[in-house]
């Protein structure tokens, strides 16, 4: 194994996915991640996240491209990565008349190497719920005991399928627990999430897919960084956009007027921000519910969106 394969654990290369039919799901789409990281998969409906994880969890062969976990191909080396992996998918399918106990006492008879059923369960909350039947589970109840199934065989790499979906806050909040607890042991995590609070919060790193394509990678704070600040206001009576300094001057790069309600994007928030107070106090202007703030990843996820509808 070379150096490169050691860092990066999970490595995409101009990967593509077409279904029966023709369509093309996944259009070439390449990241890598290192060990002991949390990868987000971010993207609208149908951009292609699940299509892309079966990929890498070796569920099925790319029409294109190129996928390595663990240095192995995953598909067609399925028996060197599968013991090294856990994989949580999007809808687990249980025998529902089993109770949770005797799930994870089946599915450790699977696993080489398991950890004990009741400390899997313990992990994910479920520990008094074991003699419980499988269909008597609450939903989020069910996303739990499927993540605790990922869990049994103690992983290098954790696949999760929108691991909190279905899940109230407080079960949202103790899973990103435990997954940052998992990283903090060397897990590495590869998680897809509709959830951008879950992705700014949990992840190190995202890619955001929009139709099958990668639009934005990064650290969540280089996401939104790439989007303009925004700064609103009321101007006084009497008062219009054209009293304000020039707004290339101010660094602005795009603005709204309704009524007397000002909206200015911004690259350079500090610049922008300190002109217009030093103008607002030296015309003595007072701006009404002035309110300055960096993009959140939520609008980063939206501008990408609208861009690409746009471009389209
Ligand atoms: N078995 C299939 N046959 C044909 N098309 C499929 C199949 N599975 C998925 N698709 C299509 O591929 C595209 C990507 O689907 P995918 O499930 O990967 O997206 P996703 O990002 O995971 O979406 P979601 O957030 O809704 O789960 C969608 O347009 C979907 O309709």
């Amino acid at each position: 194994m070379d150096t490169n394969e050691r860092e990066h654990v999970i490595e995409v290369t101009d990967l593509r996915r077409v279904y029966g039919g023709g369509f093309e799901a996944v259009r070439g789409i390449s990241f890598s991640v290192r060990r002991g990281e949390i990868f987000a998969l971010l993207g609208t409906n149908g951009a292609g996240k699940t299509s892309t994880v079966e990929l890498l969890e070796g569920l099925a062969r790319p029409a294109g491209g190129r996928v390595r976990v663990l240095g192995h191909d995953p598909h067609e080396e399925r028996a060197a990565v599968r013991p090294k992996v856990g994989v949580m998918l999007q809808e687990g399918g249980f025998p529902s008349e089993l109770t949770v106990a005797e799930t994870a006492r089946m599915w450790a008879g699977c696993v080489s190497g398991a950890r004990p059923e009741d400390e899997a369960l313990a992990l994910v909350g479920l520990g008094k719920r074991a003699d419980v039947r499988v269909k008597q589970l609450s939903g989020g109840e069910r996303r739990r005991l499927d993540l605790a199934l990922a869990l049994l065989g103690e992983p290098e790499v954790l696949f999760l399928d929108e691991p909190t979906t279905g899940l109230d806050a407080e079960g949202r909040r103790d899973t990103w627990e435990l997954v940052r607890a998992l990283r903090d042991g060397g897990t590495t995590v590869l998680l897809t999430t509709h959830y951008l609070e879950e992705a700014e919060g949990l992840a190190d790193r995202i890619a955001i897919l929009h139709e099958g394509r990668v639009a934005a990678t990064g650290t969540p704070a280089e996401v939104t960084a790439a989007q303009p600040s925004r700064i609103s206001f009321r101007l006084p009576d009497g008062y219009f956009l054209g009293d304000l300094p020039p707004l290339g001057e101010l660094g602005v790069c795009g603005h709204e007027v309704d009524g007397n309600l000002v909206r200015l994007r911004t690259r350079e928030l500090q610049r922008t921000a300190t002109r217009l107070l030093v103008w607002a106090e030296g015309a003595r202007v007072e701006l009404h519910g002035l309110d300055v703030r960096s993009a959140s990843l939520e609008e980063a996820f939206l501008g990408i969106a609208r861009e690409k509808a746009v471009a389209a």
